[in-house]
């Protein structure tokens, strides 16, 4: 049986790099986890362990961290960028590039008294959102950029509904017109160019997904991602495609009569597993094809 090598690409995943700015006795701190992934004239390697091609992935990582020394680390994705135009542009045999990044926010530890100043190098990790973004790069000159962001954790304790939905045989679920609508937002975006304001675009896109998911009266989950991926295509011309991904986090209202006790919507079981899982993308009508951008 005749067999050929399929599409291929190797890299160095997770490199966790903190890189901290000394503003005087003022730091800032960047941590980061960088995945880089190459492609291109990679036969040899695969057919016969020939290594010539091969650009180590210990030197991907070496990589990452002598870029954040050399040229500093501002916004992810300007970051990936220099990453992977690096690696396609100084390698003959690199062809194609892709550099995952994730961001893990700190802030500064508050003022130990009303009046005390700012702390100058204290942090706290900022909560459990990440920001991340993904970058394609390609020995044609061509780049793609998806922004995202996941772990931002949202709740409505009203304003959810559920019902009309197909009952069969095995339906249980009990219509409801008013419950808790809770999620873990996992939203990614597609830039229409390279070329953003990756640090305005990303606060406003937050914004606007946090707006919509508290201002809409929601029917479903679906219909909540749609306002959501909509919300941000209406304000934002950087960007043509909204994917979104969002588990329900179920909460079940418990049964408190076996105590004599009602429950007007008060005491909840947040369930953790199973969860129902809602995705969808949004797009605008004359997006430009994709190519790699999400692969
Ligand atoms: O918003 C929802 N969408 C569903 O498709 C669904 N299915 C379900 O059991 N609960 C919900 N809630």
């Amino acid at each position: 049986m005749a067999v050929v090598l399929g599409p291929n690409r190797y890299g160095k995943a997770e490199t966790r790099l903190v890189r901290v700015v000394r503003d005087g006795g003022v730091h800032h701190l960047k941590d980061l986890s960088v995945s880089t992934a190459l492609s291109g004239d990679m036969e040899a390697v695969h057919l016969t362990g020939d290594n010539a091609a091969v650009l180590p992935t210990d030197t991907q990582k070496n990589t990452v961290y002598a870029l954040a020394r050399s040229r500093g680390v501002d916004q992810i994705e300007d970051f990936a960028l220099a990453l992977a135009r690096h690696f396609v542009d100084s390698q003959p045999t690199i062809r194609h590039a892709r550099v995952e990044i994730e961001e893990y926010s700190w802030e500064r530890i508050p003022p130990a008294a009303p009046g005390a100043g700012e702390r100058r190098h204290s942090f706290v990790r900022a909560g459990t959102e990440v920001r991340t973004c993904l970058v394609h790069h390609d020995e044609s000159g061509r780049s793609t950029v998806v922004s995202g962001l996941r772990d931002l954790t949202v709740l409505n304790t009203t304003g959810s509904e559920f019902h009309g939905f197909i009952r069969d045989a095995y339906t249980t679920l009990e219509p409801t017109t008013d419950r808790v609508l809770a999620t873990a937002v996992r939203a990614r975006w597609r830039h229409v160019s390279p070329d953003s304001d990756f640090a305005g675009s990303y606060r406003e896109v937050r914004r606007r997904l946090l707006e919509a998911f508290a201002g809409t009266h929601s029917l479903s989950l679906q219909q909540t991602l749609y306002a959501m991926g909509r919300s941000v295509l209406a304000g934002r011309p950087e960007i043509c495609e909204v994917r979104l991904a969002l588990p329900n986090r179920h909460h079940f209202l418990v049964d408190l009569e076996p105590f004599g006790l009602d429950n007007p919507g008060e005491v909840y079981f947040a369930a953790d597993r199973p969860y129902g899982l809602i995705e969808g993308a949004v797009l605008t009508e004359d997006a430009p094809g994709a190519g790699s951008a999400w692969d």
